[in-house]
């Protein structure tokens, strides 16, 4: 059964500027609200910028084959570039949909973490559709401001102070998946039944935009059943994703969804990840461990680790 899911809708747009402070009644607000899933209006982005994003997508999807293997992930970093239909895999199974991932552009020190592996060590790899560069670059610069209000307003709701989050995401390890979904009714090869299998992100908050597709996207509420997580037009669904869960000692749980793309359409969804710093230790905090009942739930990570060991088993070379 499909449910529709009402994802509470918060505006974040108090916390857009950086040198204001804000009190925990603005904060509790907006972010008690939100228990795992949320939307997020007020993110200071105008729709005509969320409809190039996606139309640029689109064109670059419209592409032969060939170009689109042009950037392959298999001539760049093994992470960087294009994923031809099926070469995703979540679970053992190969996902129905295509792909281009684009990092965070990576630095010494992002190096000094991933000094044992090519993999996102690499180039991004640019289609040659126009505008597409630019365009993208500069709607990355304004999803790192608002991850870093949205995490700024989960500090204050978590009783913390509001940059308590700060030098553990202010040289966030960012990633965006552009994706292209035909329907999964014309699916073929043997491995294939889903056309993004269930996982949860694996950072701090994706920021999820949509085409006008419904009913593809779902994501399991607590009482345990797949619900819809429609788009809502101007906004973006936010998912927490492991890091939030370890900080919080699963507060703020994150949440399994999947992909079941069945109508005609051609789908676009274009998830930006916003991440911790690579090098960021995420363990459960003191005060979120207090709340509930002093065991810790979850192993602690170094960020860049847990990202490695989740990227290196996302593909099919
Ligand atoms: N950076 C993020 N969150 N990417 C999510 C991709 C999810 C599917 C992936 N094959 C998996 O098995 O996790
Ligand atoms: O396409 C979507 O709506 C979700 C994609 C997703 O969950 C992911 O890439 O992590
Ligand atoms: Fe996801």
């Amino acid at each position: 059964m499909n449910l529709n899911l009402n994802l509470p809708l918060i505006d974040i747009s108090p916390f857009l500027k950086e040198a204001e402070m804000h009190t925990d009644s603005v904060s509790n607000a907006i972010a008690k609200k939100a228990s795992a899933e949320l939307m997020d209006k007020g993110h200071g982005i105008e729709d005509s910028k969320f409809k190039e994003i996606l139309s640029l997508a689109r064109e670059f999807f419209s592409q032969s084959p060939d170009e689109k293997e042009k950037i392959s992930i298999t001539k760049g970093d093994l992470a960087r570039g294009y994923q031809r239909l099926g070469q995703n895999v979540t679970q053992y199974e190969n996902d129905w949909h295509e792909g281009l991932d684009l990092y965070c552009p990576i630095n010494e020190s992002h190096k000094k973490i991933f000094k044992d592996t090519k993999i996102m060590t690499g180039e991004n790899q640019w289609p040659t559709v126009k505008n597409f560069k630019k365009t993208y670059e500069s709607y990355f610069k304004q999803l790192d401001i608002l991850g870093r209000a949205t995490m700024r307003c989960m500090a204050l709701a978590l009783g913390q102070e509001e940059n308590f989050f700060l030098n553990s995401v202010d040289n966030s390890f960012w990633v965006c998946r552009v994706i292209g979904y035909p329907p999964l009714t014309k699916a073929v090869g043997d491995n294939v039944g889903i056309s993004c299998g269930e996982h949860t992100d694996y950072g701090c908050l994706t920021f999820l935009l949509q085409d006008e597709t419904k009913d593809a996207l779902q994501v399991l509420s607590k009482s345990g059943e797949w619900v819809n997580g429609n788009p809502v037009p101007g906004a973006l669904v936010v998912n927490i994703g492991d890091c939030i869960n370890i900080w919080t000692n699963n507060i703020y749980k994150s949440t399994l969804h999947r992909v079941i793309h069945k109508s005609d359409s051609y789908r676009i969804s274009v998830p930006f990840f916003f991440e911790p710093n690579l090098d960021a230790k995420i363990e459960a905090l003191e005060s979120c461990l207090k709340e509930t009942g002093g065991e810790v739930k979850n192993k602690p990570v170094i960020y860049g680790e847990h990202l490695l060991s989740k990227v290196s088993k996302n593909f099919e070379l």
